[in-house]
């Protein structure tokens, strides 16, 4: 990877590095212009040294030193894998940048051109209609990489992305922390306390990481249509947490929402995750069919 300042901007290879257009725990995400192909990515810069600690391993990185116990080989053995995941409602990971000597890793991907779906919290939520069309995409994306035995953890309008036909891509599939291998049951609170499953917030207790996924799409598409989210405890994570568990669904005056999607909105943020409506449920319920 070579590294020069042609005329101010930087330049990795043929991409030339513009605005920071994403930011989050992870990293951050730059606009990025590819000279030979005269086509703008979106590049996320990914620390080595972040990813090794979340990855539980500390101490220095071997430098390509063949069969050595590489705490970084999980994380590009994950990446290799979302290189081949294909799906219109997924972002596509196009080529990973990475130079041993250099801390940086540098991902890119093709741009999804008018970015994250929804600030939250809003004054100008989306109506029924246009979150119906969006949630569709959104269930289609979930259901692909469910069906690749990838459990998202962290869904949440900011990892929503909308491309210029209006169609939403699923972000942030989970390179920047472990592989989220659905099947194998979790632990641990992960993801966005304010999106995160009640039963995620037990400690010690496993769970279905895909029933974690169901409860996360409930709470986005609460805030699709709310422009907040449901539980919001006082700002603390703990207390985001008690009232994950403790408070029961409440919608707001204002905007109305219609009873469909207040049922399916419902079934979704069941706290019981052997109650709540599963991925082919919600295709087959009255608010998304009709
Ligand atoms: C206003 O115009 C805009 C156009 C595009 C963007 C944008 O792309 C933002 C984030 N992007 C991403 C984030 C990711 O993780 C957190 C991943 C991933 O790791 O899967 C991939 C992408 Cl692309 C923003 C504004």
């Amino acid at each position: 990877v070579s590294i020069d300042n042609k005329e101010g901007a930087l330049q990795l290879n043929q991409y030339k590095l513009l605005d920071n257009i994403g930011q989050g725990s992870y990293g951050i995400v730059k606009l990025v212009y590819n000279e030979e192909d005269e086509t703008h990515y979106a590049m996320k810069i990914l620390s080595k040294k972040k990813l090794m600690k979340k990855a539980g391993v500390f101490g220095r990185m071997i430098p390509g030193k063949k069969g050595s116990a590489n705490p970084l080989a999980k994380v590009y053995r994950e990446i290799a894998l979302l290189k081949k995941l294909d799906h219109p409602n997924v972002v596509k990971l196009v080529e990973v940048l990475d130079d041993p000597d250099e801390d940086n890793l540098y991902l890119v991907f093709e741009l999804v051109h008018r970015g994250e779906i929804l600030q939250v919290p809003t004054d100008k939520p989306l109506d029924e209609e246009t979150a119906r069309k969006n949630f569709r995409d959104i269930v289609m994306g979930v259901e692909y990489l469910h069906y690749q035995r990838i459990v998202h953890r962290d869904i949440k309008p900011s990892n929503l992305l909308v491309d210029s036909d209006g169609r939403i891509k699923i972000a942030d599939l989970g390179v920047s922390t472990e592989l989220r291998a659905c099947g194998e049951l979790l632990s641990g609170p992960t993801g966005t306390p304010a999106f995160a499953a009640p039963e995620t917030t037990m400690p010690g207790v496993h769970y279905s990481g895909t029933l974690c996924d169901i409860w996360s799409m409930g709470v986005t598409l609460y805030c699709l249509v709310t422009g907040r989210i449901p539980w919001d405890g006082t700002g603390s994570i703990i207390g985001v947490q008690a009232a994950i568990r403790n408070e029961p669904l409440k919608f707001p005056e204002k905007p109305v929402i219609s009873k469909d999607l207040r049922d399916l909105i419902s079934r979704m943020l069941n706290k019981n995750p052997l109650e709540r409506i599963t991925l082919s449920e919600i295709k087959e319920h009255i608010w998304l069919t009709n």
